[in-house]
């Protein structure tokens, strides 16, 4: 298996279309990351090796867009992990345009075709093959000692006058623009951002212009908490396209509402949309003519279907989906702790107000862990006689001393949780002896050869915990369910509980430290799922994965 590869075809397109399915699988059983694909019927035909020869112009043609299309749709059933580029750079309808070489990213491992020739000659005289591939992809990205080269079948016989009478009526000419423009969220880049790009990019001819969703555009979707910054979608979709069209310019903007640049931008020529978002293209033109804008054309593209979607999902390959398959599964990588003894293994489980904490603790008490709840620490760390408990009433007045002489704890959180400077004060006196409680159960569970303990801490993260523990692990549900679950477990008022929520860290926030999140949302059946999940993948990294304890109770 290799990393990343080059595909080159040389068989028209109207043959190579029929093959789709079959290359897919072809290259899946050999690439495992980056696959190029390089359409060059020249290199048939090409008497002598030479960069023109892979790098010459292909017209650009409707029956190249049904490619392109084909290669995505079916990509799902057959290479769903792979990240498929088709290299358009030399495809244009303009004579004598110009443009640069590839750049590509990846460094190439294989280079496949559908011709022996190539094979042959690499084995004959790599040596003067290998300058020719670093001036058409860019030097880092080939080097001799490690590139090899391999032969794909040769396809399918044909008679090439044949066909090119045959196929003449699919292949018209596509029209092409200077200003071509799409939009999206760009969540978790997959195949249908990949359809709409290399569409975008293939009747561009100077400038794509990118509009990326952000704030509100984004709140309302499922799982929005997820979304990657934008920061890092954007880097995606420039990684992506200079890649399969270095000859364009690209920019990206982020996009506030439905118009997003096209009601600001006159020279805007194409409006590139896939068939869930056709709708919002009229509204779009209405709006430009409204301002004087002569109206885009619109090219709607069809929807990459999921072949892998659980029964929940939706049909079309979506963000909204991939963001539902994060649940349960290492979303951020873990630091290593090595203060900590590797045994027993450490979960901080933490959360928002309502967000289902317990629930997941007490699924994960059922799966084979020991819950150490910091509430109940919480409590023990001021009882009457301790430390804290001389600290407490120091700082907060000894009225707060019942008649059977314990801290009034319902006073006591009336006091703080309406002050915050009283609230930290609080925390400042009682965590470093909550934790000192936690290091002891610990060291307990440690003699009792416990393999993974779980520290059910609602703060966690804010008294900086996270350095206690291996992995952090939050639940969360969107601030509207957390304040209706407020509302009606603690019988407070909207704003009450609004004000609960708001005084904590936000999802966000918490989902930024956490290695693993956990959305009790919906019913409860699905989250025991999402925990069984986290479970089992935690097996395989605990550090003496040797005698898994596995979920099937
Ligand atoms: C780092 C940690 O997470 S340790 C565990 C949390 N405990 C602490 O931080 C110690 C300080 N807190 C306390 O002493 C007590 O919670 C008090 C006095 C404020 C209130 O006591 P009680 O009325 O018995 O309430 P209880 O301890 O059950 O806490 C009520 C809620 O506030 C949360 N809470 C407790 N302490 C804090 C805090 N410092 N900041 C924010 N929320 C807190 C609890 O997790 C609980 O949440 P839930 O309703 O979602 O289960």
């Amino acid at each position: 298996m290799f990393r990343n590869g080059l595909i080159i075809l040389s068989q028209p397109v109207s043959v190579l279309r029929p093959q789709v399915p079959r290359l897919l699988d072809h290259i899946a059983s050999v690439i495992s990351e980056t696959a190029y694909i390089l359409v060059q019927p020249a290199v048939r035909t090409s008497a002598a090796w030479h960069p023109t020869a892979l790098l010459s112009p292909l017209p650009c043609t409707t029956e190249m867009q049904s490619f392109v299309t084909d290669v995505y749709m079916q990509s799902s059933s057959h290479c769903q992990n792979l990240d498929i580029r088709i290299l358009l750079n030399h495809i244009t309808n303009k004579a004598g345009l110009t443009r640069p070489a590839y750049t590509l990213r990846q460094h190439l491992d294989v280079l496949i075709s559908d011709t022996n020739w190539f094979a042959e000659r690499w084995a004959a005289d790599s040596a003067s093959l290998l300058p020719i591939l670093k001036e058409c992809f860019c030097e880092r990205s080939v080097s001799g000692a490690s590139l090899v080269v391999r032969s794909w079948d040769e396809g399918q016989q044909f008679d090439e006058d044949e066909l090119d009478q045959k196929s003449k009526s699919a292949r018209l000419t596509l029209t092409s623009y200077d200003h071509v423009v799409c939009g999206g969220t760009f969540d978790r880049f997959h195949n249908g951002h990949r359809l709409l790009l290399t569409q975008c990019c293939l009747i561009c001819d100077k400038e794509l212009l990118v509009g990326i969703t952000d704030k509100d555009m984004n709140n309302k979707k499922l799982l929005n908490e997820l979304i990657q910054p934008i920061a890092e979608r954007i880097a995606v979709i420039k990684d992506f396209v200079t890649d399969i069209k270095p000859g364009i310019s690209l920019d990206t903007v982020p996009i506030l509402d439905v118009y997003g640049p096209t009601t600001i931008r006159p020279n805007l020529d194409c409006l590139v949309v896939s068939k869930e978002t056709a709708r919002g293209a009229t509204i779009v033109n209405t709006a430009r003519k409204e301002k004087g804008f002569r109206p885009m054309e619109i090219v709607e593209i069809g929807l990459v279907e999921d072949s892998c979607r659980a029964p929940e999902e939706e049909e079309k390959v979506s963000s909204s989906s991939q963001r539902r398959r994060l649940l349960g599964q290492l979303l951020h990588p873990l630091t290593p702790k090595p203060h900590l003894a590797s045994k027993p293994y450490r979960i901080g489980v933490t959360g928002g107000i309502a967000s289902g904490k317990s629930n997941v603790c007490f699924e994960l008490e059922k799966l084979g862990a020991k819950i150490i709840n910091c509430d109940r620490l919480g409590h023990k760390a001021y009882e009457k006689g301790t430390q804290a408990y001389t600290a407490v009433l120091q700082e907060f007045g000894s009225h707060l001393v019942t008649e059977k002489g314990e801290i009034d704890r319902a006073q006591l959180g009336q006091i703080v949780f309406s002050d915050k400077s009283k609230l930290e004060k609080l925390n400042s006196i009682v965590w470093p002896e909550i934790l000192r409680l936690v290091e002891e159960e610990i060291q307990q569970f440690a003699t009792e050869c416990v393999p993974v303990v779980v520290l059910e801490a609602a703060v966690l993260l804010e008294a900086g915990w996270d350095h206690s523990v291996h992995e952090v692990w939050t639940t969360f549900v969107p601030r509207d369910e957390a304040i209706s679950r407020i509302c009606e477990r603690n019988k407070l008022s909207q704003e009450e509980a609004a004000r609960r929520v708001d005084a904590q860290l936000t999802n966000k926030q918490r989902i930024a430290k956490a290695n693993v999140v956990i959305c009790p949302l919906w019913e409860y059946e699905y989250t025991r799922k999402q925990i069984l999940k986290a479970w089992d993948l935690l097996q395989q990294r605990l550090p003496d994965s040797s005698a898994p304890v596995n979920s099937s109770l």
